[in-house]
Formats: C-alpha cells, structure tokens, sequence
C-alpha cells in the first residue's frame, strides 16, 4: 500500500492520555458526566442502586420505556402527518413543501446525498439551510433549517417542522434505531415521516404512549411502472436510459466492460463502497442527456437517495450475498429497486422493468403485485447515559463487557428489537485494550469504520492507539499526501476505495476530538482527490470514446458541478 504507512507503533507513555481526553471532550460528553454524576449521586442517596447497600435495584437494562428518554419532546404536543405510499409517489416533495414553508425545521434522511439534495434544494429556494452530516457541516448565515443525515437529528432543540424521510428503516437491523431515536426524541409542532406504508401500525403503536396526534395521508405512484413479459434475451438489446442492477462490485465492473465492448454505449456506475461524492458525480454524467454515459450499472445503492433518470430496470440477478449468505431479494427490496424506474418529472414518464435471467421474472412480478410485509419492530439501542451509568455502578470500563450485558439482558416491549452491534462490539473488543475513557470509546465504536474492509479497520485502530498514546493525530503520521494515483487494476481501485473511507473516518472523527485530529482540511483534499483518481479510473474502463466527445462531456459536467 503505497499511501498508507499504518504503523505500529505503540508509544510507552500511555499515561498522559486521560489527562489530555479531558481537556479535549466535547461539551455534550461534559453535560453528559456532569449529570450522569449528579443522577448517581441523587439515586445512590435514595437507594437505587445495588451498590449502594439497598434494598430496590435501579435496572439499567429495562428498556421498555423508551419515549420517557426525550423530556423535550414529550412536552411538545406534536401532530404527525404520515406520507405514505410506493417509491415516486410524491411523499417527501409534500413533506418538503411543509419543511419550506416553516419558520424552523430539520430534515432528517438516511443518507449524506439525501441530506445534501435537501440543502441544496432549500437554499436554492431562498430558506437558509445548514447541512449537517458526520462529516460535513455547512453553515450558512440566518439559517433556521437543518438537513442531517438521521444519526445527526439533534433532540435536544425545538423546531417547528421535522421531517423524517424513509421511516421504514426504523426496521433496519444495525441502522433502526436512530429512526427509532429520531421518531421518539425530536421536539417539534410538526413531524412529517415519510415512507413505505408498511410502517403505518408499528409507528401509531409506538405513538400511542407518546399523547402525539397522528394524521396518515396515502399516496398513489406518480407514473406507471410496467414489469416486462419478457426478459433481456441480448446485451445488444440494451438501450439509453437502462440501469442493469446487480449485487457485487466485481459483476458490476463485469457487465460495465460487456456493455461497453459493444461500443453503442458508456456506462456510469453506482455502488456503496464508491465516495458518495463520486456516486453522485456518476449519477449526473447519467442523467445528462448531452452525456455520452447513458446507461447505468448500479448496485441496490441506487433503491434510495439518488434522482435518477432511469427508464428501465434490469435485475441482471434477484439474489444477493447478505453478509451471512446468498438468499433471495425480498420484495420490499425489488419494490424498491424496480421504483427507481419512470421518475415523475423525468425525461421517461413511463418505467419498465425486467431481468437477464427468464427464470426470475415470476418473483419479480408477484413480488410488484404483493404489498410489503407490515413491519412489526423497531430498533432500539441503550443511550450512552445508561451505559454510563451502568459502567460508574459496575466499576467497569470495559465497553465490549458492558455491550454485551445489555444485549444479553435488554428487556424490551413488543414493538422493539435490540439493535444488531456486532460490528460495535468488534470495534470495542479492539478500543478496550487502550487507556481510553468510556465516552472516547464508545465515540470510536460509534465512528463509521468498516471493519470488514482490512485497510479502514486498520485506520481506525491506528487513529486510536495514537489518540490514546499521544492525544494527537496528524494525518502525515499515517499517510503521505502526493502518494495517490490513478489506480490500474480493480484490486488498486478498491485500495483506493478503502484508503477514502479511512480519511473519512478521521474527517469525522476531526469533528468530534477536533484538537486531538487537527488534519481535516489536508483530510478533505486528500479524500476529494481519491474520488478524482477513481472516477477517472472508471472513465478511462470504458471504450475510448473519440477525445473531442471526451472533452465536451468533462467540460459539461464541470459546468454543471459548480453550478
Ligand atoms: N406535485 C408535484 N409537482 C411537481 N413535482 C412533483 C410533485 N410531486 C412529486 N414531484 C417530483 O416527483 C419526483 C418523485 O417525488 P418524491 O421524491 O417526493 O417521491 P417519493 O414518494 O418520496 O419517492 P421515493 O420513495 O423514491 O423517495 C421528484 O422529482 C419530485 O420533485
Ligand atoms: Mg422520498
């Protein structure tokens, strides 16, 4: 690895960082101490605890009560409008409207290109947005508008509208429970959620103890989409507006050189390990007619967040490899995917979609028919005051110890699961043999580290040992600036992929410890320069197109970028 230089190097005067970690918390982690102390004390004078000689036990782990854990919003008398109905339908363009329209307001998305759409969008229209993600914050003067990535929903201020987008995640194994956390905590007049009507009875059922007043508006699909009779049959058959859609990286880049080797048109591609900036990139080089890319191969990181003008849909497979193993696409899955064609608005006001294989095409239309399975849980997680409070009585810092015993003895009410954290406990079990406080662990286990990538979990354990060792972390320790290139093989584009998800990690952990990462701007530039280096990879995969086209293209996007 040519930029990384991870080193091992453990520095022997492992002392002087808790002495350094104080002076560098962050004011929340202050307030979170100083009333975690004052809660001990208060409930240790009144016996709560069984440390405390007692006869009543104080249960940390009794989580059924979770609307009682934001005060604000329960002062509030909310009215939530629920926008429900299939993808293109309109949900979130009417609770925008609402979000514009109001003197104060957050939205909250699951994704930073959704949180960006929406700033932009709001700005555009003259109501000053701040954008806030886990690696960005753009603050722009006057704003009373908030477009966040859902982790970032702030519950402790008062706004009078709030949008939650894509509520059906609430569902989501690892990520529900800060739609959970967003549902229950935000203090607003209005709350305005947008999603899939499957979540309509889960979400009154857990409004019921919150005294919120409910308002449920359906909406229909704004354009048909038209499941093929037939399948592909040909790549010769694929026409301008396609998107193939497929479910690992190396069938992606496979059928990206097979469409391309029939020169009659370019590909852009989409996937989750790409920087978001480059997906977005991609995405407008696609839905710019002049473009010479004018057919898409997408991983399911199309099913959400991008604006896509997408034709037609082709499943090129309808099963996917879930981390445990190969099983079929669900169909709130293929419903999502297969929305993605016939945008309202776009230049195809009808969608198709279809598969490679024939075989696939019953699944693909019974499940387009059948409405998505009702969604009967949600997620939930201790709050970091509990497992606080939980370490101060147990006398333990071990964070992976105490993680565990919440997950093993969680009691919850019927409408919640316990989120699934085991990447948070491989984070912990690592985080937990450094001298590090309990707040500065869970910050490093709650960072968006991809464990299962060796190069990023690689970063993360070595932004600690330094944070931990030294109290700061310059960037030129680890990695040299005017190292990178343009990569030549998909194994160096993947590198390249990882090298920008462990800058990302320090970004965001500069927001967080930000006298302990001083790094960000040189950070930022290096993580902008990986997504130039890869998205000329990915132009120069494809066929050489005549260097006058070339040109004109870059040129129009360019422009269209500063725009
Ligand atoms: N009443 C309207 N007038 C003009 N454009 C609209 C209207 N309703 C929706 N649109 C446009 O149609 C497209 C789809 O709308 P929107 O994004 O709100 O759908 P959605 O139901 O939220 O879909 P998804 O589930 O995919 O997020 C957007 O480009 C939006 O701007
Ligand atoms: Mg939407």
């Amino acid at each position: 690895m040519a930029s990384f230089l991870l080193r091992r190097r453990i520095s022997s005067s492992l002392g002087v960082s808790r002495t350094l970690h104080a002076g560098n918390m962050e004011p929340i982690w202050q307030h979170v101490e100083l009333r975690i102390a004052a809660l001990v004390t208060i409930s240790c004078a009144t016996r709560k605890y069984s440390s405390c000689a007692g006869t009543t036990k104080f249960d940390f782990t009794d989580l059924t009560r979770p609307h009682t854990w934001y005060p604000n919003a329960r002062r509030k008398h909310r009215k939530v409008f629920l926008h429900m109905g299939p993808t293109n339908s309109g949900k979130t363009y009417h609770a925008l409207k609402q979000l514009e329209s109001s003197s104060s307001g957050i939205y909250c998305g699951p994704l930073r290109l959704l949180a960006w759409e929406v700033a932009k969008r709001l700005n555009k229209a003259k109501v000053p947005c701040d954008l806030i993600t886990g690696q960005e914050r753009e603050e722009v003067d006057g704003a009373e508008h908030k477009a966040v990535t859902v982790e970032m929903a702030d519950v402790t201020s008062d706004y009078h509208c709030a949008v939650i987008d894509e509520i059906q995640m609430l569902g989501c194994r690892t990520r529900g429970f800060s739609f959970t956390r967003a549902l229950l905590g935000i203090s607003a007049d209005e709350l305005h959620l947008c999603g899939d009507a499957a979540a309509v009875p889960l979400i009154q059922e857990i409004l019921k103890v919150t005294g919120d007043e409910i308002e449920v508006h359906y909406y229909e699909r704004l354009s048909p989409l038209v499941p093929s009779k037939v399948p592909l049959v040909s790549f010769s058959h694929i026409q301008t507006g396609d998107c193939i859609v497929t479910f690992s990286r190396r069938e992606i880049y496979r059928l990206k050189k097979k469409i391309e080797n029939e020169e009659k048109h370019l590909c852009s591609v989409v996937y989750g390990s790409l920087p978001p900036e480059t997906r977005t990139r991609q995405a407008t080089m696609f839905n710019d007619a002049s473009s010479d890319f004018d057919v898409l191969v997408a991983s399911d990181a199309i099913g959400m967040g991008l604006n896509l003008n997408i034709s037609r849909i082709i499943f090129s497979t309808m099963k996917k490899f879930d981390g445990i193993e190969m099983r079929d696409l669900t169909i709130s899955e293929i419903k999502q995917i297969a929305g993605r064609a016939g945008r309202y608005g776009s230049k195809f006001p009808v969608g198709e979609v279809t598969c490679i294989d024939a075989e696939d095409l019953p699944l693909l239309h019974s499940s387009l028919k059948s409405p998505s399975p009702t969604l009967e849980r949600a997620g939930l997680f201790p709050t970091f005051e509990l497992m606080f409070m939980y370490s101060r009585v147990h006398q333990t810092n071990d964070l992976h110890q105490i993680l565990e015993h919440f997950l093993d003895n969680a009691k919850l009410s019927e409408n919640y699961f316990i989120a699934d954290c085991e990447e948070t406990l491989k984070v912990a079990a690592v985080i937990d043999e450094l001298p590090l406080g309990l707040h500065d662990k869970y910050l490093f286990c709650i960072s968006p580290v991809d464990m299962g990538d060796e190069i990023s979990s690689q970063g993360l354990t070595q932004f600690a040992q330094n944070y931990a060792n030294k109290g700061i972390v310059r960037l030129r320790e680890i990695f040299t600036p005017g190292t990178l290139q343009v990569p030549k093989t998909p194994a160096a584009l993947k590198e390249l992929e990882s090298i920008h998800k462990v800058l990302d990690l320090y970004v965001w952990l500069s927001f967080r410890l930000e006298d302990s990462f001083p790094d960000r701007e040189l950070a930022s530039s290096q993580k902008a320069i990986c997504s130039l280096l890869i998205e000329e990879f990915l132009e120069r995969l494809g066929w050489e197109m005549p260097i006058a086209r070339r040109f004109q293209s870059r040129r129009r996007l360019s422009s269209q970028l500063l725009d």
